[in-house]
């Protein structure tokens, strides 16, 4: 409890008990017709009725409340919801209204003498330190009280959104899974730790998918960390960077003389990782004389080194990632089927950040920190209004894309601390939603006139992605074929290039 300009300021708990103050305890008001009240076991009960009756009627009524209390005060009560959940109120009380005072007055003149059956209490002698307001400033009031019920809501936020950063991953999980270096508290993210930790005591081989920048590489190396290899070498090879000669060479070595330069033998990158672990990123990009080089490793842990005749063993753990469709590519004849189902004995998928915006935040904010650190400047901080526009955006990159982005914000920012969003790169505040894809559709005007100029865009859209396959693009759209050919006929759309035919 707290008093302002001789005002009490309650909280209350959604049963209606006075937070902090036990409940039968008496507590201690400041207003000297309240502390006579609150200390007498009789007629305190009466405030703590009036407490619990106000938070009901609070949630019921589900705004600001005025009321008068039992002894004749003014009450003002604000209901604190968090996620639609009621968690009990704030309210003022302990004062008087000045169109009212005179009966309020003579309500706690009555209330006291029949309380305390003395004629000699009076309430004269208190009279002139009780609060007068106004209405205006019992709007004043109501604001501050509004203002207090914000704060309360934001500090929830900011500690959630701190705690949920360094317990990333929860307790348990993080006990056993050292991933201090990846943010996430999304339920997509939660459901990879999950799996992670599951398969932690495994040596199965794990396959890896997500687009490009999701963090794909960061999962691999915490696979292998957590592992029963990780005193052995992690070592990467992307296999989209070379050519199929130099992969081969790269990853299973060569003997002296086995081309031009091999003036002596090298071993390859599978050697290098024996009895640890070797991720091959980009496996999708790998040509069909590899992949059948890549099965034989992975079925009897043998290949031959470039130039050589004999075969060598190892004991490799491969971590595998793409961010190509591989079942599609089996399905299409480009990938091995058997190849693809020895890697994907666990596949661990990774969603573009567009769906998880919640780690968004946790991510700048641990960005922002890495800068600081490596620069050893003041941590610094986004703007609401630029946070809000990173998270419309639609990160085709991913991660990195956002993690570039803040690197770039840092370094322009210069000395400031905020970083406001007149410093995003023009690909993210045009997406805003004042700037959307939408932006032309008039929102002042006609509904019917708007929905059929967003349908008429949306088919214009998925045509134009479906290559005006109108099978696909009705399946994508929802929407039968026949119904998808009348609205072309409606909005008059056609191909503009027809040379091919649409199905
Ligand atoms: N969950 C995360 N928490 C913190 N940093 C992350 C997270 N995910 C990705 N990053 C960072 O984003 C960048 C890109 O991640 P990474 O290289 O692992 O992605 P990738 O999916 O392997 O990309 P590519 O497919 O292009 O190889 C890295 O700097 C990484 O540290």
């Amino acid at each position: 409890m707290g008093n302002w300009w001789n005002i009490q300021l309650n909280f209350t708990d959604k049963n209606g008990y006075l937070r902090g103050v036990p409940q039968g305890k008496f507590f201690n008001p400041t207003n000297p017709i309240c502390k006579l009240i609150t200390e007498n076991n009789e007629t305190f009960k009466d405030c703590v009725n009036i407490a619990r009756n106000t938070t009901i009627k609070s949630e019921e009524v589900g705004e600001q409340l005025l009321s008068t209390c039992h002894a004749g005060f003014s009450t003002i009560s604000l209901p604190l919801k968090i996620d639609d959940e009621y968690i009990g109120c704030i309210f003022a009380d302990g004062f008087l209204i000045e169109e009212t005072v005179d009966d309020q007055k003579e309500k706690l003149r009555f209330y006291l003498r029949k309380s305390f059956h003395k004629e000699g209490i009076t309430i004269e002698d208190y009279i002139d330190s009780l609060p007068i307001l106004s209405m205006k400033e019992v709007k004043y009031l109501e604001e501050l009280l509004q203002v207090i019920i914000d704060e309360i809501l934001l500090l929830r936020k900011s500690i959630i959104e701190n705690r949920d950063d360094f317990n990333t991953i929860s307790s348990s999980i993080k006990k056993d899974w050292n991933f201090e270096n990846i943010v996430g508290k999304s339920s997509a993210m939660q459901e990879v730790f999950k799996l992670l930790t599951k398969i932690s005591d495994s040596e199965a081989t794990i396959l890896i998918t997500g687009e490009n920048g999701t963090g794909k590489e960061g999962i691999a190396k915490a696979i292998h960390i957590n592992s029963k290899r990780k005193t052995k070498n992690f070592i990467i090879q992307n296999c989209g960077a070379l050519n199929d000669n130099l992969l081969e060479t790269e990853l299973f070595g060569h003997v002296k003389g086995a081309f031009t330069n091999a003036i002596k033998d090298k071993k390859g990158l599978f050697e290098l990782a024996d009895k640890g672990t070797l991720f091959l990123d980009e496996i999708g990009d790998t040509s069909p004389s590899m992949q059948v080089k890549l099965l034989r490793i992975l079925q009897e842990g043998t290949f031959i080194p470039v130039g050589g005749v004999e075969q060598k063993q190892v004991d490799v753990r491969i971590l595998a990632a793409t961010n190509k469709n591989l079942e599609l590519m089996v399905q299409n004849g480009t990938f091995r089927e058997d190849l693809y189902y020895r890697l994907n004995v666990i596949n661990v998928k990774l969603p573009p950040l567009k769906e998880r915006v919640e780690d968004i935040p946790l991510l700048i904010k641990r960005f922002l920190e890495n800068y600081s650190k490596h620069n050893n400047v003041k941590n610094k901080k986004i703007s609401p209004s630029c946070l809000y526009l990173m998270e419309k955006y639609k990160w085709p990159g991913n991660v990195r894309e956002l993690e570039n982005e803040v690197e770039r914000l840092c370094v322009l920012s210069g000395d400031d601390i905020e970083i406001n969003e007149d410093l995003l790169s023009e690909r993210i505040s045009q997406k805003s939603p004042k700037n959307d894809e939408f932006s032309h559709i008039n929102k002042q005007g006609n509904l019917k006139d708007a929905i059929e100029d967003l349908e008429k865009e949306m088919i214009l859209t998925r045509l134009d992605l479906e290559k005006w396959n109108k099978s696909k693009a009705s399946l994508k759209l929802g929407i039968s074929r026949a119904s998808l050919i009348m609205k072309c006929e409606k909005y008059n759309l056609e191909r503009k290039n027809s040379h091919n035919k649409d199905e």
